[in-house]
């Protein structure tokens, strides 16, 4: 008789292991599919003090190159939609959730295929003439209308929506998976970059991110260089200036002539920039791998077991995948209590 037949699955203990979007997105839409299971996280940073509080927030696909592209379309639809429907609702200021349109802006024209995320996305189209006269570097663009995140807003909104549905929140850092064996039935791995260190996966590395976080409330279209170096996000309460991305480096520690270099290549680009107050600088690691990795592992130890979903590895979009992967990890989550279930009734014979 192995662990699981000792246990009563009549209300499934899940913990979810992360606070940050991920792990969040993850416990909301567990505790919604399957209202009979108990859902806890447990986390040792919350927000503000999570990398998916430093994000810009835009969904703006970036490719995952290990990841099937059918997959990723699918995230990504399933993301827009939800959050277009909290855009819509009476919601969407509380959840930090508003509509931006704008530019990604290309030197070259040959750099710029069509992404696969163009028909998802509203109103995409190649840029005018007119629109490009504001920017005499470049050569082409294309112009069209998303979703942005306000991030802490965001995340705190989940936070409420959780603890609504019954979802416990406590602070702790795990050193091992295995520890939370005794306590719950089922463990969902949201822990980001954590997970190098927690369950030592070496295909998961940081991508470090500085970004300035300004005051100009009178910007409200998005500007991006399709270089993904610069850009600017206008949001419900601040603007995000980017960005940089230093593969390997886990240097938290903002650098000012990064700060300076950021806001010259901004200004550049829109120079009414220069009016910009209240500038803050944020550093987050991203959690960048080949793939997203979201699939159940089953750890075993003598005649125990303990089902894991992971579900990490978002790198630089999270915010543009998060509900599609909150949605597969919460049927992964299903089909593991589906099993524990069926070896509970034999166990029973
Ligand atoms: C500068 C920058 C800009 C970005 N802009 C965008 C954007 O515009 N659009 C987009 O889609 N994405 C963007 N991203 C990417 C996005 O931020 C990430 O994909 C996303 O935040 C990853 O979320 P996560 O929950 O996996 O990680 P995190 O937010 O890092 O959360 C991980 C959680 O796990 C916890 N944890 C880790 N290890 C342990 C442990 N051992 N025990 C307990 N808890 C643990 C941490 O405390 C934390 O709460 C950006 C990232 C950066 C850095
Ligand atoms: O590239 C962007 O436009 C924003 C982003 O996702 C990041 O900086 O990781």
């Amino acid at each position: 008789m192995d662990s699981w037949s000792n246990k009563s699955m009549s209300k499934p203990r899940i913990a979810v292991i992360g606070a940050g979007l991920i792990g969040l997105s993850a416990a909301v839409c567990i505790s919604e599919t399957i209202p009979t299971c108990s859902v806890t996280i447990i986390s040792d940073e919350f927000t503000p003090n999570t990398t998916s509080d430093v994000a810009a927030g835009m969904l703006i696909p970036h490719t995952y190159p290990g990841t099937p592209i059918y997959q990723q379309k699918q995230w990504f639809k399933e993301t827009f939609d939800y959050l277009f429907a909290i855009n819509n609702s009476s919601e969407a200021p509380s959840a930090g959730i508003s509509l931006v349109s704008g530019w990604q802006i290309f030197k070259t024209s040959s750099s710029a295929e069509l992404p696969f995320w163009s028909d998802i996305v509203l109103g995409f189209r190649a840029m005018t003439e007119m629109e490009l006269k504001k920017f005499p570097q470049y050569r082409f663009g294309q112009a069209f209308t998303t979703l942005k995140c306000d991030c802490p807003s965001y995340l705190l909104w989940l936070e409420k929506r959780l603890k609504g549905n019954g979802g416990e929140v406590h602070a702790k850092r795990i050193a091992n998976l295995w520890d939370l064996q005794n306590n719950y039935d089922i463990v969902v791995n949201c822990t980001g970059i954590g997970s190098r260190q927690l369950i030592g996966d070496l295909k998961i590395y940081p991508v470090r991110g500085q970004v300035l976080k300004v005051h100009a409330p009178w910007l409200n279209h998005f500007i991006r260089d399709g270089d993904g170096l610069s850009y600017i996000y206008p949001g419900i309460h601040n603007v995000t200036l980017g960005g940089t991305r230093e593969k390997g480096s886990w240097n938290l520690s903002p650098d000012p002539n990064i700060s300076k270099d950021i806001f010259d290549k901004c200004c550049a680009l829109e120079p009414s920039l220069q009016k910009a107050q209240d500038i803050k600088v944020r550093v987050g690691l991203r959690p960048s791998r080949l793939a997203v990795r979201l699939q159940k592992e089953i750890l075993v130890q003598g005649e125990k077991k303990l089902p894991v979903v992971h579900n990490y590895g978002h790198g630089s979009g999270g915010f543009s995948m998060h509900w599609g992967t909150a949605k597969e990890a919460a049927r992964l989550v299903g089909e593991c209590i589906a099993t524990l279930q069926d070896s509970l009734s034999k166990a029973k014979l």
